[in-house]
């Protein structure tokens, strides 16, 4: 089944064209990346297919409801960002039940509040006010609110900008959790790690898809090869490595220069430079690699 599918649906504002007519299928109970830069239109596609925001063209359906009647898709689908809108002078529980009395019968809202707080670990801070939560666990509130009405589809724009390592990691065990019950998750990232994770990932940039597939599909799927460089002066590495015929880019990862080569050719020319290793492709590649195929490095 499809959580989400569009055809040619877009959105321009004046002459700008920010999403490009976009056809796009994510199949249920997946965690699904959409992964591009500032700017890229994300936030856009993520508002049309929430049914907050027109778009110019194009048809769609999410949760099964048509673009075309937002009120339906309104009521199928959560919606969070990485503002992390909850009410900070109320607890975490009163923050659950406020959102879920604007959508559930009143004999409902209780238990939909109860589970809310179970599938998110929430239930220690129930009677906590939410201002005085951290980062991490006001933003899974939000979430928490999001999914209180029980939609079939979460979107999650950026849901861990700001947060330190552990709590994005502590929220990425979450949001899986929420898949097991069948809910689809399509969240927007600028973290190369966090989109590894997702099941299956849209790379995105200047409103178009430039691919899509699971992360190893990509990832298999690029030319070329890797390698990682050590060497004592880094910068003189890096530099001498750019000038080479053969190498389509090199930078500057913590103690190595991480370089992307046409084919093996260059390889002897590169560990004259220092200690090299063949390392395998990651999404930043995948990603740096379309970009510039798209023009747009
Ligand atoms: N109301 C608007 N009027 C005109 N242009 C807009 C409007 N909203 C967004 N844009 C432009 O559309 C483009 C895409 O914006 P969008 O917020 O969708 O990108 P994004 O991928 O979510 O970026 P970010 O990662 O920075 O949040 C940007 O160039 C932005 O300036």
């Amino acid at each position: 089944m499809k959580a989400i599918e569009t055809h040619d649906l877009s959105k321009r504002y004046g002459k700008t064209e920010v999403v490009a007519p976009l056809s796009l299928t994510v199949p249920a109970g997946m965690v699904f990346g959409y992964l591009g830069p500032n700017g890229a239109g994300k936030t856009t596609t993520i508002r049309m297919l929430s049914g907050v925001l027109t778009p110019s063209g194009g048809t769609g359906t999410v949760a099964g409801a048509p673009l075309s009647d937002p009120d339906a898709v309104k009521a199928r689908i959560g919606y969070a960002n990485q503002a992390a809108s909850v009410y900070g002078d109320l607890t975490v529980a009163e923050n659950l039940r406020f959102k879920a009395a604007l959508y559930l019968a009143p004999a409902e809202v209780e238990g939909a509040v109860n589970d809310t707080l179970e599938r998110l670990s929430l239930g220690p801070w129930r009677n906590y006010l939410a201002g005085r939560l951290s980062g991490g666990w006001r933003q899974r509130l939000s979430i928490g609110t999001a999914i209180v009405h029980g939609p079939s589809v979460l979107f999650l724009d950026e849901p861990t900008a700001g947060l330190d390592p552990v709590a994005r990691r502590d929220l990425w065990d979450a949001i899986y959790g929420l898949t097991a019950l069948g809910t689809t998750v399509f969240v927007t990232t600028h973290y190369m790690d966090e989109a590894e994770r997702c099941q299956e990932v849209a790379l995105i940039s200047g409103g178009k898809i430039l691919a899509q597939g699971t992360p190893e599909q990509l990832r298999s799927g690029l030319a070329g090869v890797r390698y990682a460089l050590q060497a004592g002066d880094l910068n003189a590495a890096l530099h001498a490595a750019r000038q080479m015929r053969g190498v389509e880019g090199a930078w500057i990862i913590g103690d190595e220069v991480r370089i992307t080569a046409k084919g093996r050719e260059v390889e002897g020319e590169l560990s004259r430079l220092g200690t090299l290793r063949a390392v395998p492709a990651n999404l930043e590649d995948v990603f740096v690699s379309y970009a510039r195929a798209g023009g747009r490095a």
